[in-house]
Order: structure tokens, then C-alpha cells, then sequence
């Protein structure tokens, strides 16, 4: 067992959002976290980047328990990919050595390529490129291919995805998932996220509800009413809906509505 937690507690002031709650992930496990806003995704995370203590329980990492982990070593082995992703104000290389301060241009650029950002790099200064306030403007879905640059540079054991797929546009997002798929086969995953096609990154689905994991299996084991599969059903109208919009020429109410 890599990571495992027992019968964690976790609330904020008064209101209880882990209750009781268990959940292991093997080593090499690539497993997707699914659940409604709110239900405490967020927090899981926290707890594991030891932002968070549990107010009761433990997470143990092969058989330790996390607090009595040095931060050190712990941030060496744990890697987050998420949407709010620091950017300094420095270079594209700076802001990427950070990750790997011995890593050469030609890796630094291997990694920028994986992670979608070719263009982005042709079109402005290339690993001169001034980011941050001081900088040139990104977008959202450049910002989070920044991170996930350094997560392949970092290369860490276990890797936390949080809606690694934010902002990055369909034309670049199959070759993102791909070069993903290729650079976990080894790791272990924790993964969120509410689009289809990163989810075919693992195998095995999670559902957090009420505090708890409600539901745990491989994606074809689930029934019908599962509440998995109930969750991908309501994504899947939301998109045909939106879809449907589109075609109809009322794309804009159909945004409002999605949202
Ligand atoms: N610092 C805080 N103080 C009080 N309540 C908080 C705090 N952070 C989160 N919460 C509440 O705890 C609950 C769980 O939050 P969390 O961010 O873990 O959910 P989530 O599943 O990640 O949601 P989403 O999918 O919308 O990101 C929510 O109801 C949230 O409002």
C-alpha cells in the first residue's frame, strides 16, 4: 500500500467535509477521484500536500504516517498539477529550473513540447519569454501547461492532477493527454477532473459523497445507476446540450445555461 487514509476526519470550523473517511491507493495505482463541487476534492488534496492536519484518523504513506514525514522529502516525492500554478516574474526558463535547476535548454524544451506549448513558444521570446506581471500576458490553459512542464521536469512518484485539462484548447489536448498517459505509466495517480477524455487515464473511479467513498471499482464494474455513471450521464446531456446550442445559433444562452 502506498497511500492510505483511515478513518479521517476533516472539518472546517464546525462543518464536517471528510467524515470517517478511507481510501488506498496501491503503488503504481492510477485512480480518478469523481464528485460533485464541494464535496471536498480540495481538501483530499490538502491534506496530502500537508497544507492540512486531519482533526482525526491518519494518512499513512507505506505504513507512515504523513505528518511525521519531513516536508522535504515529502515535496520531493509528491507532484500537483493544478490550476493555480505559481508564475514568478522571470523568465520562461526561470520559471521552469525551478522544477529541475540542472536541467539543460534542450530538456527544458523537450518538456515545454509535451506539454502543448510549442506555438506558444514560437510566438513569443522562447525560454527568454519575460512571465509574470513584469511579463508577457498568458492565458489560463498556458499557465497550466507551465505547471504540468515541471511536473515532467520535477518527475515525481506520485502525482496529484487536478483539472489538468483547464484551459488547455481541442486541438492541442489529445497529444497533452497522450504525453500524460506516457509519462504516468510508472506513477501513482490521483486524478480529478470532469472531462471524459483525460479520465481514460485510469481505471479505477472513486465517487466521494457526504464525506465518504461512496463508491470504488474499475470503470466496467459499475452499474447502471451507479452514481458514477449517473455523474457521467449529466456531464454528457450538459455537453450535448451545448453542442446542440451551437448548431441552433444560440451558443451564448447555451454558455449561460452550461455554467
Ligand atoms: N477554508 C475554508 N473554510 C471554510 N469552508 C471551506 C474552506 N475551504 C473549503 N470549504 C468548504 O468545504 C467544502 C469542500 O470544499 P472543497 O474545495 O474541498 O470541495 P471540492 O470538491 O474541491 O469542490 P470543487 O469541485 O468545486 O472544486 C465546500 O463546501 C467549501 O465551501
Amino acid at each position: 500500500m502506498f497511500i492510505s487514509f483511515e478513518n479521517v476526519e476533516y472539518k472546517y470550523n464546525e462543518t464536517v467535509i471528510l467524515d470517517n473517511f478511507n481510501i488506498q491507493i496501491n503503488k503504481g495505482e492510477k485512480i480518478a477521484l469523481v464528485g460533485s463541487s464541494g464535496e471536498g476534492k480540495t481538501t483530499i488534496i490538502r491534506l496530502l500536500l500537508k497544507f492540512l492536519t486531519p482533526q482525526k484518523g491518519r494518512i499513512l504513506i507505506e505504513n507512515n504516517d504523513l505528518k511525521d514525514i519531513p516536508d522535504e522529502e515529502w515535496y520531493r516525492r509528491i507532484g500537483v498539477l493544478s490550476q493555480n500554478a505559481h508564475i514568478f516574474n522571470r523568465t520562461l526558463r526561470e520559471n521552469l529550473l525551478i522544477a529541475k535547476p540542472s536541467a539543460t535548454d534542450k530538456e527544458l524544451l523537450e518538456a515545454l513540447e509535451r506539454s502543448g506549448l510549442k506555438k506558444f513558444l514560437e510566438k513569443r521570446n522562447g525560454l527568454e519569454t519575460q512571465l509574470g506581471s513584469k511579463g508577457v500576458a498568458i492565458s489560463g490553459g498556458e499557465r497550466t501547461r507551465i505547471a504540468l512542464t515541471r511536473l515532467l521536469l520535477k518527475d515525481p512518484e506520485f502525482l496529484i492532477l487536478d483539472e489538468p485539462l483547464e484551459g488547455v484548447d481541442k486541438l492541442v489536448e489529445k497529444e497533452v493527454i497522450e504525453n500524460i498517459r506516457n509519462f504516468i505509466k510508472d506513477k501513482t495517480l490521483l486524478l480529478i477532473s470532469h472531462r471524459f477524455s483525460i479520465l481514460s487515464l485510469t481505471e479505477e473511479f472513486a465517487v466521494l459523497q457526504d464525506g465518504k467513498i461512496v463508491e470504488k471499482d474499475k470503470f466496467h464494474n459499475f452499474s447502471e445507476n451507479s452514481l458514477l455513471k449517473k455523474f457521467f450521464k449529466a456531464e454528457n446531456e450538459l455537453t450535448e446540450k451545448f453542442r446542440r446550442g451551437k448548431e441552433n445559433g444560440n451558443a451564448d444562452k447555451m454558455d449561460y445555461e452550461v455554467q
